[in-house]
């Protein structure tokens, strides 16, 4: 069982903590993203999970084992933690087989059969083990890396972006073939991103950093769909914010009368906002709904998002199938799908 529990961390390089207080539980075997803005502190967290620095306060216990914290420091290489650095980090002077076999005691180090094996598992060829990292796409790379912080079997396995310098193909392809050789070793993963569609499509649990804290953590669909306030809904994807009035039976807005679903904040009265997603928005009709006219679109192929200036002047964006998108200047209705988030005014 190693389940990674990260309690009450506090550190920083000077003065001002980075991190305060952090708490992160990973259960055995899962993977958690770690979502947050440039300079968060995402970086700092995986380096004191990893024992490459020591937090002034808390502890991290990986299973059973208190690694820091309660006056003990195990070193980075007892602590059975695999690390994927956001560049790959391999040793530009051996050969692929050589990087993964680095960590490996000596008699393993000469068995080939066990490079070829790891390079089985990250989805490359095993003639790939003669090659320089040079030679190599960064995709080839980053997969060569994981390879090699697999080699000797972590329970525990940090990636800190490491998806970040391929582009859109390579890197969905480089994001499955990683999420398939850690589903087979069932190693607990933290993975660092700034790609908020990477968080939510890869891990289990979605950890939302901000000003050295976490902000919400969740699953991928609570994050996305229960967002805590405004500010992590705008965090995690588009939104359509307006402001709403609370009556007897809901809540007016300029999208007409709709209803806050059960997972808003309790008590709203007065003004709030109203938060949708503009995939909650639809260019049909129906009774009540406010009319407007199409001001501007933006084509993303499989999807649209159509900007709508709605005749009291409210603007929205409705996101549409991208076959599908009216022409602008167009008149076209807006309906919303369902209830509405919705929370007291910020
Ligand atoms: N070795 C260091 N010495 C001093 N300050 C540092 C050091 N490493 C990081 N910092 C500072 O700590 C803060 C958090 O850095 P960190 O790298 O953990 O953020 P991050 O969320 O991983 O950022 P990014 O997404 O840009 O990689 C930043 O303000 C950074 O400048």
């Amino acid at each position: 069982m190693s389940t990674v529990d990260v309690r009450g961390i506090t550190v920083g390089y000077g003065a001002e903590p980075v991190l305060r207080e952090i708490d992160l539980t990973v259960h055995t075997g899962t993977t958690t993203a770690v979502l947050g803005a440039s300079g968060g502190g995402k970086t700092t967290l995986l380096r004191v999970i990893a024992g490459f620095l020591q937090p002034d306060a808390g502890t991290v216990v990986i299973g059973e084992r208190t690694v820091c914290g309660d006056g003990r420091a195990v070193p980075p290489e007892r602590r059975g933690i695999g690390y994927v650095r956001q560049d790959g980090g391999l040793f530009p002077h051996l050969d692929v087989g050589g990087n993964i076999a680095f960590g490996l005691p000596r008699a393993a180090r000469r068995r080939r059969d066990r490079v070829a094996e790891l390079l089985e598992l990250v989805g490359l060829p095993a003639q790939t083990a003669t090659r320089r990292p040079a030679q190599l796409s960064g995709g080839q790379q980053q997969r060569v890396a994981l390879a090699r912080a697999l080699a000797l079997s972590p329970a525990v396995v940090l990636l800190d972006e490491p998806f970040s310098s391929l582009d859109t193909a390579l890197r969905a392809s480089t994001r499955e073939a990683v999420a398939a050789a850690l589903a087979e070793t069932a190693a607990t993963t933290i993975l660092v991103t700034h790609d908020q569609q990477e968080a939510l499509s890869f891990a289990d649990q979605v950890a939302i950093m901000r000003d050295g804290r976490f902000s919400q953590v969740g699953s991928p669909r609570e994050i996305y769909e229960s967002p805590v306030d405004l500010r992590e809904a705008s965090f995690l994807g588009d939104v359509v914010h307006l402001t709403g009035h609370c009556v007897d039976d809901g809540i007016t807005c300029p999208l007409g009368l709709v209803t806050a679903r059960s997972d808003s904040p309790a008590a709203l009265s007065g003004e709030v906002d109203v938060v949708v997603r503009p995939e909650d928005l639809t260019l049909t009709d129906s009774p009540g709904c406010p009319h407007g006219s199409v001001q501007e679109i933006s084509y993303h192929g499989a999807h649209a998002l159509v900007r709508v200036a709605l005749d009291d002047g409210t603007a929205v964006t409705v996101r549409v199938v991208g076959r599908r998108t009216p022409e602008p200047g167009e008149q076209v209705p807006v309906s919303v799908i369902g209830p509405v988030l919705a929370y007291p005014r910020a």
